[in-house]
C-alpha cells in the first residue's frame, strides 16, 4: 500500500454500507486499507492519511458498531490527527441525516477536515420486513462510491488534502 492512505472504515447491518464500503475500496485501489469498524485500532488511524466512515444510521444515529469504534478510538489518536482528511457515506431508509451529523460532530472533535460533499444513499426501505431485508445498492451509487474513494485516494496520494 502507498502512503499516506486512505482507511475506509465499514460497518453494515444488511449489506449496502459494506457494498458502498467495498466500492470505494476498488475506486481507490492500493491507495486504501479497507476495514471493518470493530476491527479498527488506534494505530490503524493514527497510521492513515485520511479516512471515508461509511455506515447505515439506524435509529435516527449512525450504527452501535460505527459508534463503538469512536468511542474505543476518540482518546487514543485525540490531537495526532488534526488537520486529516475525512468524507462519509452514509446508508439510509429515508433518512440519513442523523448518522452524517453525529460523524461530522466527533471528526470536529478530532479536527479533521471535510474534503468531500456528504453521500446519503437512501434505499426507501419503509416498512419492517424492506427494513431488514438484504440490501442491493443500485450500480449508479456504487460507481459514485467508486469515484469518491478514486479521488480521495489520489487527493492523499498527490498531497491536495
Ligand atoms: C434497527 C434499524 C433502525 C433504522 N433506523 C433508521 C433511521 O433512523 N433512519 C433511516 O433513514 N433509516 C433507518 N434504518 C434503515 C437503514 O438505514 C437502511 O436499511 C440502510 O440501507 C441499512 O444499511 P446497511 O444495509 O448497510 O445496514 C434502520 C434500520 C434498522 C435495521
Amino acid at each position: 500500500m502507498t502512503e499516506p492512505h486512505l482507511l475506509i472504515i465499514w460497518h453494515s447491518r444488511t449489506g449496502a454500507s459494506e457494498a458502498m464500503a467495498r466500492a470505494a475500496a476498488r475506486g481507490a485501489g492500493d491507495r486504501a486499507q479497507l476495514m471493518a469498524a470493530q476491527d479498527v485500532s488506534p494505530e490503524n488511524i493514527l497510521s492513515a492519511g485520511g479516512y471515508l466512515f461509511v455506515c447505515p444510521e439506524n435509529l435516527a444515529s449512525m450504527s452501535g458498531m460505527m459508534k463503538e469504534m469512536f468511542d474505543r478510538c476518540y482518546y487514543r489518536v485525540l490531537g495526532k490527527i488534526e488537520g486529516r482528511s475525512f468524507a462519509t457515506i452514509i446508508a439510509a431508509g429515508s433518512d440519513g441525516e442523523g448518522a452524517q451529523a453525529q460523524i461530522d460532530r466527533i471528526a470536529k472533535g478530532w479536527r479533521l477536515k471535510r474534503v468531500a460533499d456528504p453521500v446519503i444513499v437512501n434505499m426507501e426501505a419503509q416498512t419492517p420486513e424492506e427494513i431488514l431485508a438484504r440490501k442491493t445498492v443500485p450500480e449508479e451509487r456504487l460507481e459514485e462510491c467508486a469515484a469518491l474513494g478514486e479521488a480521495l485516494a489520489e487527493g492523499l496520494a498527490m498531497g491536495v488534502f
